[in-house]
């Protein structure tokens, strides 16, 4: 297979990003009248604006070919069609099966994966119910009124970000909590309020090995065995979501209260199978399957579009040539509306875990630069925050900015306010302010020279920072799906383009080793493996301040 440096596109692409660097967006627009509607796409639903990049046509084409010499669009066919495309893992990779409203069967190691899948919605769907119509009773006869998600990086970020998206068509049947940390001090303060003859857990576990979520639901069943005195209470207030049902069986759940996910989800790509369970139980089913059913529609258009017009496939461009070829270093996500505010946490784990990598497929060191890394949070709170370093630093960082036109929660003024603020700041990001505007200006105002002439190079903005703008009409549960898969295949194709393996995340298996071992030394109150001598002075210093070992 061809390096990627040597194809053809990715060439020009290097010569181009030399050209460009020198360009400003500012003459771009100027000559070019036509240059949002060429670099702008309106699906039903959502628009993404993508004019205000450092790109032409030229550009535009160019990477278009890239994504035709890497062939997107076969490696697309196999992921869909079930190839195990995870290749360190030997993995299918299927998170579009699990809102594929085809019945078609879809084969995975001679199982038809279609059928498994519509039975766990069916199994859900009805647990939904029973819940939520007060049928499915605690230990003593109450009906629940809580629900306890444990479970953490893919079976807490994606069901939890969905839940605080979409509140506002939350009827409050239940009352939601995450639990993801480790600290007692998270769940200590969920626990706290709660009755434990109303709280139903969820645990949350792909591997039922998470050192983190065992420890948190131990915790949990220990609290409701010390209030009921009855062993029994665990069948009527634990369920498990997992592929290992083995371990879950051991930790005391009982079978029937285990839904089913397999290995062919990845933990980050896995809110639409059960581990959306709480989504579904706050919202209803028929609100989960509108978000399965945005999703797929967003699979839909990702198979159908020709690179061109294909969200996924432009977004996931636009982030090569800014990384990769432009040497953008990192990527902020800055939605604007209030309900979208773990939409960044979110993606950080869905970019960063899938292609925060530096080998090929082919196990060969990567000698160019891969993904950026994924920040942000709420635009609007940012602006008083790090945007300062948006504008004025000499890094350039690219930014998605995601805001609705339409608020769920209207309240006179404040959605205008909210996004004058919002295309307000890509304007400026872009256009900038030079130096003579700003010396106009101040003269304007009436200051004099020595003051203009010390305050002025202060105030100037380059502009020239890229930003894509994608607009929803206003969130809601289809619109979300739409939005959260055209991220998951914009990663997919960035991850084919730069020759990643995006569906693995052995980076994260060091560290777990490393923190079993010290566990086991903290516990018994000495070191049992060498260290490097600040972790070992670290281990004692907590040792002896915690009065837990000798030093
Ligand atoms: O669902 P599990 O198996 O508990 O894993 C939780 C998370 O931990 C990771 O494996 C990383 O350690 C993620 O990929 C995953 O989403």
């Amino acid at each position: 297979m061809q390096a990627r440096p040597s194809l053809p596109s990715w060439q020009k692409l290097t010569r181009l990003a030399g050209e460009k660097k020198h360009q400003h967006m500012n003459d771009l627009f100027a000559a070019d009248s036509e240059r949002f509607n060429k670099f702008s796409l309106e699906l039903p639903g959502l628009l993404l604006d993508y004019s205000k990049n450092l790109i032409d046509d030229e550009t535009m084409s160019v990477l278009f070919a890239l994504a035709r010499e890497t062939d997107v669009a076969a490696w697309r066919e196999k992921m869909l069609r079930g190839d195990k495309i995870n290749q360190t893992e030997n993995r299918a990779v299927l998170h579009t099966a699990l809102r594929r409203r085809s019945e078609q069967p879809l084969m995975v190691d001679g199982e038809n994966i279609t059928a498994q899948v519509q039975s766990q919605l069916v199994k859900m769907e009805a647990f939904v119910n029973q819940v939520r119509q007060g049928h499915w009773l605690g230990y003593s006869g109450k009906r629940i009124t809580d629900i306890v998600n444990i479970g953490v990086g893919g079976s807490n970020l994606g069901p939890q970000m969905v839940t605080e998206a979409l509140k506002h068509y939350s009827d409050n049947s239940v009352n939601m909590h995450y639990v993801s940390n480790v600290d007692g001090a998270q769940i200590v303060e969920i626990l706290r309020p709660l009755d434990p003859q109303k709280v139903l857990f969820i645990v949350s576990s792909k591997t039922f090995t998470t050192t983190e979520t065992l420890l948190n639901a131990r915790t949990a069943l220990n609290w409701l065995i010390s209030a009921s005195f009855d062993e029994t209470a665990v069948a009527k207030h634990f369920v498990a979501v997992t592929a290992n049902k083995e371990n879950a069986v051991k930790f005391g759940i009982s079978q029937e209260n285990i839904f089913d996910i397999w290995d062919w989800v990845g933990g980050r790509f896995s809110l639409w199978s059960a581990i959306g369970l709480p989504v579904a139980l706050d919202l209803g089913f028929d609100k989960f399957k509108a978000l399965l059913d945005g999703a797929d529609n967003m699979d839909r258009h990702f198979v159908q579009a020709p690179p061109e017009q294909n969200m996924p496939v432009i977004m996931a461009l636009l982030s090569v040539w800014n990384t990769t070829f432009l040497g953008a270093k990192s990527q902020a996500i800055l939605p604007y509306d209030q309900t979208l505010h773990m939409l960044s946490s979110y993606l950080q784990q869905a970019e960063m875990e899938s292609n925060g990598k530096s080998v090929s497929w082919h196990g060969d060191e990567l000698d160019y630069a891969t993904v950026p890394s994924i920040w942000g949070q709420l635009g609007i709170n940012g602006q008083h925050a790090f945007y300062q370093y948006l504008h004025q630093s000499n890094n350039v960082v690219p930014a998605d900015f995601i805001g609705s036109v339409t608020s769920v929660t209207p309240v006179k003024g404040h959605h205008e306010t909210l996004m004058a603020n919002f295309f307000a700041q890509t304007q400026a990001l872009m256009t900038g302010v030079n130096e003579e505007e700003i010396c106009a200006d101040l003269k304007a105002k009436g200051r004099e020279a020595p003051y203009i002439d010390a305050v002025a190079p202060h105030k100037v903005h380059k502009g020239n920072r890229p930003t894509n703008t994608i607009l929803l009409k206003r969130i809601d549960p289809a619109t979300l799906g739409m939005l959260i898969a055209a991220y998951e295949h914009k990663i997919f194709v960035q991850g084919i383009i730069l020759q990643i393996c995006s569906f693995d995340q052995w980076g994260v298996e060091l560290g777990k080793g490393l923190a079993a071992k010290i566990q086991q030394e903290l516990q018994a109150g000495e070191t049992r493996v060498s260290h490097d001598c600040s972790t070992e002075n670290l281990i004692h210093y907590y040792q002896k301040v915690s009065g837990g070992g000798a030093v």
